[in-house]
């Protein structure tokens, strides 16, 4: 090794970081007088900050991946935007959770992530206003919906800004490094069914399993007694200083939960949208059919139809579809108008950039 080679490249990383540093502050210089120029309206722009985050993978040279460059500028924004005025975002608590992933994955570590007891309290902190924005799961790759987000949304005056996608990696957890003497296992009823294969195979048929609030929770019991592991992700292992006994036990190695944000702003078109709404059909045969013909007609495509039994009434259903596109968008606009001439019951839950990380 060249003592003199790896001088003149650590004398450039130093000059070039101390230009780095001046650009970062002139770029937050700019953000703080966006800020200005905003006063008191809404600083958080979801449209912009994905057409940001989507031109800086387009335009990257590497040899960085990607996605590694789109994570740096995120969090570049999000210290932009806390400059302006800094975001507080409820999420489905305690510490730890996925869904507190999800928020900073979506918001950055700059955002003032605020633990909620349910889904309910979520919800009700942001539409009070005593919080900015709402971070919920909304559907697992292998479990479905999340009932309980579905409920809500009907009628919450709160609107979709903005979707997360987060692979999820469980992970046995526990005090110790072994496997001996583990006599319960703690976690999310959902987290326990996507890795039911993988301990029907790997533990004693006597370690007893027991559902509980959320994988947090999980990891904090597992943490106060050695006879108890938990199955919780990593930001639970590192938040309760547990050992990882194995690691990815998910039995889907796909395993993906989508997550909703969710405030008062109506969101520009970023260019790549999505338009969530909710519509129930009357009570008679070829209702549900009728009711996705104004998307055929229109060119419209649907990602997502999840259909629930409507709390109103015993046999009726709310579907909950998913277009491409904004409802702004001319085809869209007309597929709506159409949907709502078909349709009991049509309500635009909000349009919001696709997910870029
Ligand atoms: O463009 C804006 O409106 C900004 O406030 C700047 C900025 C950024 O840092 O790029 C910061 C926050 C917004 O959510 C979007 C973008």
């Amino acid at each position: 090794m060249s003592e003199e080679l790896l001088k003149q490249h650590r004398d450039a990383i130093d000059s070039i970081d101390a230009q780095v540093l001046k650009l970062l502050n002139e770029r937050a210089e700019h953000a703080r007088t966006i800020g200005e120029i905003k006063g008191s309206g809404v600083v958080y722009r979801p449209e912009r900050e994905a057409q940001v985050l989507r031109r800086i993978k387009d335009i990257n040279p590497g040899p960085l991946p990607g996605e590694s460059v789109a994570r740096l500028f995120r969090e570049i924004m999000s210290e932009c935007l806390a400059l302006e005025r800094p975001l507080s975002i409820a999420f489905l608590g305690p510490e730890g959770t996925f869904t507190q992933q999800a928020a900073v994955k979506h918001f950055g570590h700059a955002a003032h992530t605020v633990a909620c007891a349910s889904i309910d309290e979520v919800f009700r902190l942001v539409e009070s206003r005593q919080l900015d924005y709402a971070v919920v799961p909304v559907e697992n790759s292998t479990e479905g919906a999340v009932g309980r987000t579905l409920d809500l949304l009907v009628n919450t005056p709160l609107k979709i800004c903005g979707e997360v996608v987060l692979r999820i990696h469980h992970h046995l957890l526990r005090k110790t490094p072994d496997f001996d003497g583990v006599r319960r296992v703690y976690s999310h009823a959902q987290s326990l069914a996507q890795c039911h294969e993988w301990l029907n195979k790997n533990l004693p048929a006597d370690v007893e399993r027991v559902s509980v609030a959320s994988n947090a929770e999980a990891a904090r019991l597992a943490s106060e007694d050695d006879s108890f592991a938990a199955i919780a992700g990593q930001s639970a292992a590192e938040r309760y200083s547990l050992v990882k006994l194995a690691e990815n036990i998910e039995d889907e190695p796909n395993n993906t939960t989508r997550f909703l944000v969710l405030g008062h702003q109506d969101v520009a078109p970023s260019g790549q949208d999505k338009t969530s709404i909710v519509v129930s059909a009357p009570n008679r045969p070829g209702a549900v059919h009728s009711l996705l013909a104004p998307m055929a007609e229109n060119g419209v495509s649907m990602t997502k139809f999840e259909s629930r039994p409507s709390r109103a009434g015993l046999w009726d259903y709310v579907f909950f579809i998913d277009l491409e596109g904004h409802h702004g968008d001319a085809a869209l606009q007309q597929a709506l108008d159409g949907l709502a001439a078909r349709a009991a019951y049509v309500k635009v839950l909000g349009s919001y950039p696709v997910a870029v990380l």
